[in-house]
């Protein structure tokens, strides 16, 4: 019998050589050691290899079958096995699970910030994660935070979990190896993974120095939207999301700390032993991957600007039919089609608020400013919409430009029904940009009392003889 340790492959060989099972919503089951997995029932009296099973709920017990979630893993030692929590010192300090007037503050002015750097102190995810803003508490299990990282280290001899909600990590720069207690995530810029509320997991940084985002949802999960009349097809399609297969260690390790996320302070637990220690395990609360590029776009084909909407990767629900806590959009490289349309976003005030970033590329809205790595925040009712620059460079190809292709892009929005809060050091942060509102002041007026200057107005008068 074969015992698979980390130790056995680099970090970036083993990221290149994961397998992986597919789907969304599945119920799946793993073993890393053929006959882990008790055959007929999930709590034997002894498990085989003598394991101990171990439950992990993702909704209440009582939740309708068809939102249930729960695995069953079935480990070395159970995951109670530790010294008790404490405050961790010294603490992150820059995560919020509870917005409120003392930690953060409501602004509706559009904000902008330039990417970060990389520090230059060893700093592993959990040290450079910050939250930006947010609404809501993880207490009350309703509402979300948005938090960037920047890391140059791998996690040492400890473990993540998170009590509060559900990450959705959006690498922009450099591979994360990310052990979870399923199995090993390889996750590229251009790929996302969803680590659900109360994992444990640890991230590597295979390629040296990461960066990227991450959205926090309080008291739901995500799930694929709806496709309405687009059909059975298109979107994400859910064989394209991929679930880790069983991977353990069964290793001493003195001091090793899981950190826990608890109402967004961070408490330490020492243990001697691996919490990657689950052999087999089955179940549909599970960590899981998505590579951005398989997304089927749709869109207009004749006229016309569709709501961004039409290109929702996964949607976290609130009680309201199509009002969604959070939304993971995506701008995907893509065809643009259009006739006698402004084919860039329209100038717009939304009731939700939108928060984006880029991974790679540049955004059609805006030509200069919106870098990888930065990100923007138009919150409920804000105005906003194309630079500048992006509208006259629009307007000056006319109507007859034919077909073209957007490429070399990939910039995604978390967008919210509840309205952000943002935290003091991201307004006080050195790289937000103060003359974010300076793309739009030069934005000139074109009204003329000449109708003849609009050619689909034009059409209009004369079609319909309305002189
Ligand atoms: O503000 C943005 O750039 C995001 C966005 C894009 C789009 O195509 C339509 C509406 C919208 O909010
Ligand atoms: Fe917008």
């Amino acid at each position: 019998m074969e015992l698979r340790t980390s130790t056995t492959l680099s970090d970036s060989s083993a990221a290149d050589h994961l397998t992986y099972l597919s789907g969304f919503d599945n119920h799946f089951s793993s073993e890393a050691l053929a006959g882990a997995l008790p055959p007929d029932q999930n709590s034997p009296l002894l498990c085989p290899y003598g394991l101990y099973a171990e439950q992990i709920s993702g909704t209440s017990f009582t939740s309708p079958r068809k939102h249930n979630l729960r695995s069953w893993l079935y480990r070395v030692k159970p995951s109670v096995t530790h010294e008790p929590f404490k405050p961790r010192v010294p603490s992150n300090g820059k995560l919020v699970s509870e917005f409120n007037q003392s930690n953060s503050c409501a602004t509706p002015t559009q904000l902008r910030w330039k990417p970060v750097d990389i520090p230059d102190s060893p700093t592993d995810f959990v040290d450079g994660l910050y939250t930006i803003c947010g609404a809501g508490s993880s207490f009350l299990r309703h509402g979300y935070a948005i938090h960037m990282y920047t890391a140059n280290k791998s996690m040492d001899n400890s473990a993540f979990c998170n009590a509060d909600g559900d990450f959705l990590i959006v690498p922009q720069k450099g591979r994360l190896l990310i052990t979870t207690e399923c199995g090993r995530l390889g996750v590229s810029p251009g790929e996302i993974a969803v680590l659900p509320q109360g994992f444990r997991f640890a991230v590597n940084l295979p390629d040296g120095p990461s960066r990227g985002y991450v959205a926090e949802i309080f008291g739901t999960h995500f799930q694929l939207p709806d496709l309405g009349p687009i059909g059975a097809n298109g979107l994400a399609s859910p064989r394209d999301f991929l679930v880790p297969t069983a991977w353990f260690e069964d290793k001493i390790y003195p001091g090793y700390t899981i950190v826990q996320k608890f109402g967004g302070e961070l408490f330490d637990a020492v243990q001697d032993f691996s919490p990657f220690n689950v052999a087999a395990w089955h179940g549909n609360y599970v960590p899981y991957k998505y590579d951005l590029s398989k997304f089927c776009p749709y869109n207009t084909v004749l006229f016309d600007h569709s709501d961004p909407s039409i290109n929702t990767v996964l949607t976290a629900p609130t009680d309201k039919p199509g009002v969604a806590l959070l939304d993971f959009v995506i701008f995907p490289p893509r065809w643009l089609v259009a006739e006698h349309t402004f084919r860039p976003p329209y100038y717009h005030r939304n009731c939700m608020s939108e928060f984006m970033g880029l991974i790679h590329g540049g955004y059609e809205a805006k030509a200069d400013g919106f870098l990888p790595g930065g990100a923007s925040l138009h919150s409920c009712m804000t105005p906003h919409g194309p630079d500048t620059k992006s509208y006259e460079a629009t307007i000056a190809g006319g109507n007859d430009v034919g077909p073209q292709k957007i490429t070399d892009t990939m910039a995604f929005m978390f967008e919210s029904s509840l309205i952000p809060r943002i935290c003091r050091w991201a307004l006080e942060s050195p790289v937000l940009d103060h003359d974010y509102y300076q793309c739009w002041i030069g934005l000139k007026s074109h009204f003329t009392l000449d109708h003849s200057t609009s050619p689909k107005t034009a059409t209009l008068q004369n079609g319909h003889g309305e002189k």
